[in-house]
């Protein structure tokens, strides 16, 4: 593709994205159906552009304030993410000027909410918790968030599959915390490879392998996802679970429930039972009340976790909608707690930084519920073996009450997570 056409294509996917209508990966995904004459290079470079705009959305809408042509052309300029000899040469003179100026704009001169491209209520309640870090997570929600993938521990061992991976050319490292992950820090092709298409590795962040791990689930047992989505922790629940016992994977979308199967065939795993709901006190959750070992609730939430990899939602959520999921989270929670047997375990999880979604609902939780117990996540996580278990908690007496992980700390998405026993 002419690098004027790759530039005025990146401009339109720009103007597409920044409606902010629909999640970008889907009008991202739209796009490229509708074009389906792109490459694999020219795919890379318009979508890591989309990206890098809603990244730096505030900083690159004060710099197109100035500069000519379409506003959607010049913030894909300025997040052109392609070889800089291309823009270049998609350049008019007026244009490669302009960009001049802008590159010389220093960030020590930027006003902060232009460093941080944070709006400016969720930049207060990240600022209210983390403090003098509030910087460094900014900056790290800036990135692009490594690939990480999870070892199928059914049917490989990881130190087998980094093996494998460099025979392919794929540099692999084993993750710090858990024990299935391994880090891949460039972006291969992953699914034209024989460990994928095999099963024995899939896409998961460190983070969301951790929440999994946390529920530690046992051979033989009776196992709720209740939230199960496309099945990223049902597939590691399972594999923990060494194909025996009954896992159920929950969920309202059957949508998303039709994604997890490809995935379950890969994987090996047939202890492994998806069921749509039709919401969070379906007659099923009535039917298996009290008869279950573990329960992960791995709820819906606002995302704000993952804007490494969903810059989008800091700019499609807000406080109003946040409110509303957090009615939607102690439904589904109160709910889900029902299943858990006596002496039964049970985790509730998000992808969320906010307290709000997390020690709020936990502690409204353990404020209704007396029969249930709280275990310390960091105690739990060093009877798992991982190694700096209390580097990945806060909160609680003993300051390792939840798991509260960050990208700036970790590595890994913001998650949070809080463990109990059933009296
Ligand atoms: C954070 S996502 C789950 C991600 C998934 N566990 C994974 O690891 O890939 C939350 C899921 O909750 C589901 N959900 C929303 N409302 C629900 C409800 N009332 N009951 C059960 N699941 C619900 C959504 O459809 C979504 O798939």
């Amino acid at each position: 593709m002419h690098p004027k056409a790759l530039l005025e294509a990146c401009a339109e996917l720009v103007q597409q994205v920044m409606l902010l209508q629909h999640p970008a990966d889907s009008v991202v995904s739209r796009f490229f159906r509708q074009h389906r004459n792109l490459g694999p290079r020219e795919r890379a470079t318009l979508a890591e552009t989309a990206y890098t705009v809603l990244r730096h959305k505030l900083r690159f809408e004060a710099l197109a304030r100035s500069g000519s042509g379409a506003r959607e052309r010049r913030l894909a300029i300025l997040g052109f993410a392609g070889p800089r000899t291309l823009l270049q040469a998609a350049l008019n003179p007026a244009e490669k000027t302009w960009l001049q100026e802008c590159d010389a704009v220093q960030t020590a001169d930027l006003l902060p909410q232009h460093r941080h491209n944070l709006p400016q209520w969720l930049a207060e309640a990240l600022q209210a918790q983390v403090g003098e870090q509030f910087d460094a997570l900014a900056a790290s929600l800036l990135a692009a968030a490594p690939l990480d993938l999870r070892v199928n521990t059914l049917n490989a061992k990881r130190e087998a599959v980094i093996k494998e991976l460099a025979a392919e050319g794929i540099a692999a490292e084993a993750t710090p915390y858990s024990p299935w992950g391994l880090r891949v820090q460039e972006k291969p092709a992953l699914t034209r490879l024989d460990a994928f298409q095999q099963g024995r590795i899939e896409v998961q962040d460190e983070g969301s392998q951790l929440l999994a791990l946390l529920l530690d689930a046992k051979r033989g047992e009776m196992v709720v996802d209740f939230c199960a989505g496309a099945g990223g922790k049902t597939l590691a629940i399972g594999a923990q679970m060494r194909n025996t016992g009954r896992l159920y994977a929950f969920d309202v979308s059957a949508h998303r429930l039709e994604a997890l199967k490809p995935r379950l065939a890969r994987s090996g795993l047939s202890n492994v039972h998806p069921a749509a709901l039709a919401h969070e006190r379906d007659e099923r959750v009535k039917r298996l009340a009290g008869k279950i070992d573990r329960v992960l609730v791995d709820a819906p939430c606002s995302g704000l976790g993952t804007l490494r990899r969903n810059p989008d939602l800091k700019w499609r959520q807000n406080a109003q909608s946040v409110a509303e999921l957090t009615a939607k989270q102690t439904a589904i929670l109160d709910s889900a707690a029902r299943l858990v047997k006596s002496g039964g375990r049970l985790v509730y999880a998000t992808c969320s930084m906010l307290p709000e979604e997390n020690e709020r609902i936990a502690e409204a939780f353990q404020q209704a519920h007396p029969d249930f117990v709280a275990l310390d996540a960091g105690d739990t996580l060093a009877q798992l073996k991982v190694d700096n278990a209390a580097s990945l908690c806060a909160g609680g007496a003993t300051g390792t009450q939840y798991v509260r992980l960050w990208p700036h700390t970790h590595q890994v998405d913001g998650f949070f997570a809080a463990v109990w026993q059933r009296k």
